[in-house]
């Protein structure tokens, strides 16, 4: 199945982003030591980088100042899931005594959603880039020849040269080969958060974070909500067991989920859309989300004209972020493909912003490279309960390590504060087991969390691989009780002792193997409904 990238989105309502539009691009050819292509996290990182350390820097923005994660990523589908928690708090109350009827009221959530955005948005607006020593102007920009770049807006055109490039273009939503799909008025995260009214009956296209963290918050916020995913397992990156929990979770706030669904035809109805599944089944809504990943954004710039490495994958780069054949650009963010996150956006850009600067500059890149690499990237879906993963599952550890894995997994049923709260979770760690029984060469290589602080337990989690720290010297640091940190250290005790207070520990086990029954709660792997 071939997935083309999505047309460009909508121009901005100049009413609504009114200043955080870079200035008109001018006429005068600009010259400057480092251009920055994109200001999302990634090309602002690089930018300001450079800036700071003496570059004259020019920033070309097409859009918006901020990018994806301002506007249409990480903070609203974070605001989203935080004022629907509240609503689902509220509901859950009802068996305290307190009476929650009716529905939230859309204009007012919508309303607060732009109020945090706002916020956001006067941190990385081009009046205070500018500020920071880097001068941005508005437009879309494309290579025409070595060193030198178009840039063009409303018929308007502007040379810039400069001695080096970032690229950090991003990546856009794609959009799946679906007979009828581009003739209707379908949203992605790109159009989500602008709904004027709250959808009746939202179809969601893609069980990955994008498609879970939204069909929660739009369950939880009022609307019924149907999910489609092609995968056998929903968010099929994470641990079987943490795909599981998540499916439990949205069945929990009333999602439909169809898991192995292949969706062949789209249609308009009198009432919105219609999905033609593979197996004949048919399924209405009001509106359709598709959200089945992204592409990034290579085309169009003009990189052939100065012999830059790309496919659909995103541009090519070493891994200090220089292009592998274009030597004067380097490539940041979404755009070189791999993890897909603000955090691996702004440690690329800085890789890329110190790279563009003198000798010292690449050095420190060169050392700072192996924090970037994908294995080293923790990640976070924000649903409720919130998932948390880092390093390698068991299953690719069995496969590269075999029979050296050993894992433990630590049931929040045993964790104080989890009690207390009445929260479920686990922890799930993969390791590699010590020589001769010893913990001598014990190391972690992977780290599931499922449950409340999900996200802030990962960065503890992961701090012995990341930091070349024993795993013994985690598992003996004292823990303020009672706080959800002890499943940390009460994990990492599992590696060392077989105590039923700590994790328990197991052989680890290659894909299929393993036994749902034995997984913490019980967590059944995911099957189709
Ligand atoms: C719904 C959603 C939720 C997310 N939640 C999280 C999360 O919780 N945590 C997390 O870590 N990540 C999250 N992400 C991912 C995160 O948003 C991205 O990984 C990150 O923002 C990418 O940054 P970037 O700088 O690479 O790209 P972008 O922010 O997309 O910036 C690229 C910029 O380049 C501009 N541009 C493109 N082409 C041109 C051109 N030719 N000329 C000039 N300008 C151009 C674009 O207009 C854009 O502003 C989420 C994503 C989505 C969709
Ligand atoms: N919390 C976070 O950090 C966060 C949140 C949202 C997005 N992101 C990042 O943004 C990027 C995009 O996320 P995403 O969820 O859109 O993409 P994704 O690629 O992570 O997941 C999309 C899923 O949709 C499935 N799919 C593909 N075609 C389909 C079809 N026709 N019908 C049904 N399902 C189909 C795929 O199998 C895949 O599992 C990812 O890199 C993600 O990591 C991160």
């Amino acid at each position: 199945m071939t997935i083309p990238p999505a047309s460009s989105p909508a121009p901005p309502d100049p009413q609504r982003y009114g200043w955080a539009i870079p200035p008109e691009t001018g006429h005068t050819p600009l010259k400057a030591d480092v251009a920055v292509i994109g200001a999302g996290s990634a090309g602002l990182t690089a930018a300001l980088l450079a800036a700071t350390n003496g570059q004259r820097v020019v920033l070309i923005e097409r859009e918006r100042t901020g990018g994806e994660c301002t506007f249409t990523g990480c903070i609203p589908s974070k605001t989203l899931l935080a004022l629907a928690r509240q609503v689902h708090a509220a509901r859950q109350s009802a068996a305290l005594g307190l009476s929650v009827s009716g529905e939230p009221d859309w204009t007012t959530i919508r309303a607060e959603l732009h109020r945090v955005i706002d916020r956001f948005r006067d941190v990385d607006s081009p009046e205070s880039i500018e500020a920071r020593g880097v001068q941005v102007i508005g437009g879309q920009a494309a290579f025409v020849s070595p060193h030198v770049l178009e840039v063009t807006r409303g018929g308007q055109t502007r040379t810039v040269m400069a001695e080096r490039f970032v690229l950090a273009t991003g990546a856009g939503a794609t959009v799946p080969d679906i007979e009828g799909l581009r003739d209707l008025p379908f949203l992605t995260h790109e159009t989500v958060f602008d709904v004027p009214e709250r959808p009746a009956h939202l179809l969601v296209l893609g069980g990955g974070p994008v498609g879970c963290e939204l069909a929660q918050a739009f369950a939880r916020l009022g609307s019924r909500v149907t999910l489609l995913h092609s995968g056998e397992r929903l968010i099929d990156r994470d641990e079987p067991e943490a795909s599981a929990a998540l499916l439990r979770a949205l069945r929990a706030d009333g999602v439909t989920v169809h898991l192995k669904a292949d969706t062949v035809q789209a249609a308009r109805t009198e009432t919105g859309v219609r999905l033609l599944l593979s197996g004949g089944q048919t399924v209405d809504g009001s509106q359709l989300l598709v959200a089945v990943g992204k592409a990034p954004r290579v085309e169009g710039l003009g990189l052939e004209v100065i012999g830059a490495e790309f496919n659909r994958q995103g541009l090519k780069v070493r891994s200090n972020m220089q292009s592998v054949t274009c030597p004067y650009l380097w490539g940041a963010g979404d755009v070189v493909g791999g993890p897909m996150f603000t955090h691996g956006a702004t440690e690329r850009g800085t890789l890329a912003g110190l790279g563009t600067l003198a000798w010292w500059g690449q050095g420190v890149a060169a050392l700072r490279a192996p924090a970037a690499r994908v294995e080293d990237i923790p990640w976070v879906t924000y649903t409720d309960p919130e998932i948390a993963h880092w390093g390698l599952t068991e299953a690719q550890a069995t496969q590269q390590y075999g029979a050296r894995v050993t894992v433990v997994e630590y049931d929040f049923a045993r964790l104080d504060r989890a009690r207390t709260e009445q929260q479920p979770g686990f922890v799930k760690l993969v390791a590699l087991q010590g020589w001769f029984g010893s913990p001598l060469g014990l190391r972690v290589v992977g780290a599931q969390v499922v449950g409340p602080r999900a996200g802030e337990l990962i960065q503890t989690l992961s701090l012995s691989p990341r930091l070349h720290i024993h795993p013994v010297r985690l598992a003996l640091l004292p823990v303020s009780y009672p706080t959800f940190s002890e499943a940390v250290r009460q994990s990492y005790l599992g590696l060392l002792a077989d105590n039923p207070a700590f994790g328990r520990r197991r052989p680890g086990r290659a894909a299929g193997q393993a036994q749902p029954s034995e997984h913490p709660r019980g967590a059944a792997t995911a099957t189709s409904s």
